[in-house]
């Protein structure tokens, strides 16, 4: 019996990864730049035995159906390959996330999962190899093996496409992230499934493409310079050229909903009163604001005095992935 046990923490990307190169490997078409938060995390833990028959898979203690499980088998294959190992394994996995509203993410998801099944076979992988296989999971996830700000590197090849830690002198301290949950009933597409239709019908991708590497060296200066007006700007830009990409997709489609809107002309608002505050959008209606930590309770009550139904929370800069003894 062959155990293992990892906490890791979502990320939310700055400049966005949207589009694959490479499907089957996860290699995207573009850098993309994150900071890995504190709020929402998932233990996972993986036991690997001769006495179980096939792989199970529990999420907060719910064992999953056949289509999630075969997700995960499929992931275990790549461990167990690597392990040459052919044992089945039971995957117990716990998102810690403030409220049951959709925030738990892949990223944190897929990442516990490569750390806890590494860990299990005693693979002993070294950082920038674990998140190579945290990507072949979710591509955001390789980018929450670190914490702070980190850069997934798109590379070319399943060797070369792996997240680098971004050194940054502690500048991820003086942030906040405050989620605003936009409660939105319609079901949202996937970011696997938005993304791929973008990259193969929108008359906007090649802009967007393009686009990306001076957003990510604009991101990379401010926060070498801890510029955090700078770091506001690009961060807003590369969330609205990415969500206008799916505006030209066929059938085109958004992840904005009418409440999340108005809280991204209340960020606007606020921040012509003089508040810098920016905000960011992924796959789905929630409205991410990236504030300052010294500015984080002014902003707090300027937005509840605007927006009584949803709720608010607030997230700092997370760690690294965290391998736990048993
Ligand atoms: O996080 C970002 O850079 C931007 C997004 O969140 C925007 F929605 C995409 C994340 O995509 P992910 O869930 O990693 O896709 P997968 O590789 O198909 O599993």
């Amino acid at each position: 019996m062959f155990s293992g046990k990892a906490r890791a923490y979502t990320n939310i990307a700055l400049i966005k990864y949207w589009g694959k190169e490479d499907q089957e490997l996860i290699i995207p078409m573009n850098n993309s730049l994150s900071l890995t938060l504190d709020a929402f995390y998932t233990e996972t833990q993986v036991i690997f035995s001769e006495e179980i028959s096939e792989d199970r898979f529990y999420l907060d203690n719910q064992l999953q159906d056949s289509k999630a499980t075969v997700k995960v088998s499929r992931f275990l294959d790549l461990v167990r390959s690597k392990a040459h190992c052919n044992l089945s394994a039971v995957v117990q996995s716990q998102n810690f996330v403030p409220t049951a509203a959709g925030l738990a993410s892949s990223a944190s998801g897929l990442a516990a999962l490569a750390g806890a099944a590494s860990a299990a076979l005693k693979l002993d992988l070294a950082p920038e190899e674990l998140s190579r296989l945290a990507r072949r999971g979710s591509g955001s996830a390789c980018r929450s093996i670190y914490g702070g700000f980190a850069e997934w590197q798109k590379g070319d090849s399943d060797k070369t496409s792996h997240a680098v830690k971004i050194p940054s002198a502690g500048f991820e301290n003086d942030l906040s992230m405050i989620f605003v949950v936009v409660n939105d009933s319609k079901k949202d597409i996937s970011s696997r499934d938005g993304m791929q239709r973008t990259v193969e019908t929108s008359a906007f991708y090649p802009g967007w493409l393009t686009s990306v590497p001076q957003d990510l060296a604009k991101a990379k200066k401010a926060i070498a310079e801890k510029d955090f007006v700078a770091l506001g700007e690009v961060t807003e830009a590369s969330a609205l050229k990415m969500h206008g990409t799916t505006l030209a997709a066929n059938p085109p489609f958004t992840y904005w909903s009418a409440e999340s809107l108005q809280v991204m002309n209340l960020v606007r608002q606020i921040r012509n009163n003089g508040l810098a505050c920016y905000f960011t959008m992924d796959a789905g209606p929630n409205v991410k604001i990236l504030v300052e930590r010294k500015n984080e309770t002014a902003l707090l009550q300027a937005l509840n005095s605007h927006i009584a139904t949803q709720q608010l929370v607030v997230a700092h800069a997370g760690p690294a992935i965290k391998i736990l003894t048993e």
